[in-house]
């Protein structure tokens, strides 16, 4: 059940509190997170497009700087760090140039732990030959879409829109209906920035894959403090899974990267928010302090 922040009522323990972007305290001053932080040991999740990197044009660009590498590695020397990414796991790595941290890729359908090797979970197999079908499919109809970019991953596809002509988009949204269409119940759409990402329907996402490493890495402690930062709206399953704890134990922190002035009407189970990946940067190395 979801109960409104602002509807007058105390939030049930336990109930995803939504909000508007507009009314979430800044993460860099709000009592609710050096509150729940005070005492206890936080456990780091990173979404990375739009968090450790700001949205640039084309994926492939999506450099992180060396400045927030360091930021994590400071930070991954105080505690837990993991980066839960839409990406391929492998491109994550090839663009943070980060080897030494949990990475969940493909929107946690595939994650990997330096010491422990891949991390299996319920998701983890059985969807590849649909995916390897659907890829082909998308990559040979959108090569028919000028501006298209078809971007392969472990348990998904994603094609890109956002340089194909106004006119041509409605064309992008044919394509992935058909295709969903080809293998009715199978698929879904997951949404995304100028993005339609076609992935098995399974019932996994960023919020189960974070509840997972909080299992595997041996973080469910009364003393640890779960803090996932996101933009997307993929990422409120996560915001929601660490608001959900409460049911038993304490709920994470959900921080919601994106300025609230772009989209003050933005409904979020965060807890806080910070506006530009520079904030970003600042509450971590406030954290490894
Ligand atoms: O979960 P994330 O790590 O945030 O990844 C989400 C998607 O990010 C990438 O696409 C988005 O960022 C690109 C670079 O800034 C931008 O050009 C694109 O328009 C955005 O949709 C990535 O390419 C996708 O695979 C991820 O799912």
């Amino acid at each position: 059940m979801t109960v409104p922040a602002d509807d007058g009522r105390a939030p049930q323990r336990g109930a995803p509190v939504t909000t508007t972007a507009d009314r979430l305290p800044h993460a860099l001053d709000a009592a609710e997170v050096s509150e729940r932080l005070a005492g206890r040991r936080p456990a780091v999740f990173l979404d990375y497009d739009g968090v450790l990197t700001p949205i640039v044009p084309r994926p492939e660009d999506a450099i992180m700087t060396d400045a927030m590498r360091d930021v994590l590695h400071a930070l991954a020397g105080r505690c837990p760090v993991c980066i839960v990414s839409g990406r391929d796991r492998a491109v994550v790595a090839e663009l943070s140039g980060v080897d030494d941290l949990v990475i969940a890729g493909s929107h946690g359908f595939d994650i990997h732990d330096p010491q422990r090797g891949v991390i299996e979970h319920e998701a983890s197999r059985g969807w590849e030959d649909l995916v390897a079908e659907v890829t082909e499919r998308v990559r040979t109809a959108a090569a028919e879409i000028e501006g298209t970019q078809v971007e392969p991953k472990h348990a998904s596809v994603a094609v890109h829109d956002r340089h194909v002509a106004d006119a041509d988009r409605p064309r992008v949204q044919e394509l992935v209906d058909a295709v969903l269409a080809e293998h009715p119940g199978q698929l879904r759409v997951t949404p995304g920035k100028f993005v339609h990402e076609i992935q098995p329907k399974i019932d996994w996402n960023k919020g189960k894959a974070v509840e997972h490493l909080i299992g595997v890495l041996d973080l469910d402690h009364p003393d640890v403090v779960p803090i996932y930062l996101g933009d997307d709206i993929t990422d409120e399953d996560a915001f929601r899974a660490l608001a959900r704890r409460g049911d038993h134990r304490e709920p994470g922190l959900g921080i919601l990267v994106i300025d609230p002035a772009d989209a003050p009407s933005r409904e979020t189970a965060a807890t806080a928010v910070l506006a530009t990946v520079d904030e970003v940067a600042r509450f971590l190395d406030g954290l490894a302090r």
